[in-house]
């Protein structure tokens, strides 16, 4: 196979989901390489996924993992593009035969936000009333937010972050949940009215990072993306990521993690939680940054020895029963 870099023809193709998000992050990262590669051409092509098709059905009830990644992981596969810029939560934590996680870049905050109806501006997420509206498709923050306040009521939300904001100042819900990243990366950073503490809401793994997936055997593009690499943000992800793949099961589970690094030392908090939020398991464990998936793998293994395994087989179970 021809190497992208010495090859007469100097252009890598960089996919993208054509949501307003997906973009502006595709083209922070061309930004980022062409800055560091002048000679090369960095073109991006846009795919709608999966994801972007189906509006009007819960993300839970869909369960497929890979709704915004498939699409554009065959693009590689058939070599119409050459890498894929992708959220990394959204990226499964198995990948297709032939693909690799190539780089992961800096994150950014990966807290999620409380966004409030102007009508409770005044009110945090502790002090909302008994009955408030959350809007949330994530059984993560669903999970956590019914564990620490069972008053409160639950309400699917979906479409893009404009879309969601509309159905909030609509009076649709009374507040949404949303990754503080996306909001700021959208410059929407004006309507994040609360950051959750870790005590409320462990974000989802891989939150806040970028994920640049190409073909395994593309060693010269993936020494190229290396450049553009936060090994901090990676090891911090590598951890959250096995953590995530030891305990899923092939559908959205309400897991949350929390990751720290000191020096040579990460350390990594998970949670398993219920989706009616009466259970919650959560445990740490901290060692070697270089150690980073072995922790992911050890934090699972405690987990599972304290309940965490019942969680979830009733999770899987509940998804049989629908499907
Ligand atoms: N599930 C959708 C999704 N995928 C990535 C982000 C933005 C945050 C990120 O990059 O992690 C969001 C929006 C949200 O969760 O509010």
């Amino acid at each position: 196979m021809t190497s992208v870099v010495s090859s007469s023809i100097r252009t890598i193709r960089i996919g993208s989901r054509k949501s307003q998000l997906a973009l502006v992050q595709t083209h922070w990262v061309q930004e980022q390489l062409q800055k560091r590669f002048p000679e090369i051409s960095f073109e991006v092509h846009t795919m709608a996924t999966q994801g972007d098709k189906i509006l009007d059905v819960a993300l839970a009830k869909i369960g497929d993992k890979g709704l915004f990644t498939k699409e554009l992981e065959l693009g590689m596969l058939n070599q119409e593009i050459d890498f894929a810029v992708h959220s990394l939560k959204d990226l499964p934590t198995r990948l297709p035969e032939g693909l690799a996680l190539a780089a992961v870049t800096e994150r950014e905050n990966p807290a999620d936000a409380l966004v409030v109806h102007e009508k409770y501006k005044d009110k945090q997420i502790d002090t909302l009333p008994e009955g408030a509206v959350i809007g949330t498709s994530s059984l993560r923050r669903l999970a956590q937010l019914r564990y620490h306040f069972p008053h409160l009521s639950f309400k699917d939300v979906r479409g893009n972050l404009n879309t969601r904001m509309s159905k909030l100042d609509a009076g649709e819900y009374d507040a949404l949940i949303l990754a503080v990243a996306g909001l700021e990366r959208l410059g929407m950073s004006d309507r994040i009215h609360q950051v959750l503490s870790k005590e409320v809401s462990l974000h989802a793994v891989g939150q806040g990072a970028l994920g640049i997936e190409c073909r395994a055997d593309d060693a010269e593009l993936i020494s190229l993306l290396k450049a553009i690499e936060h090994p901090e943000t990676r090891d911090r992800c590598l951890a959250e990521r096995a953590f995530l793949r030891d305990l899923e099961g092939g559908c959205q589970v309400p897991i949350g993690v929390n990751t720290e690094i000191n020096g040579d030392t990460l350390t990594l908090t998970g949670i398993v939680a219920s989706v009616d939020g009466k259970k919650l398991v959560k445990d740490t464990v901290s060692g070697e940054t270089e150690d980073a998936e072995k922790l992911g793998t050890e934090l699972a293994q405690k987990v599972r020895e304290q309940g965490a395994q019942e969680i979830l087989n009733e999770i899987f179970a509940e998804i049989q029963r629908n499907s």
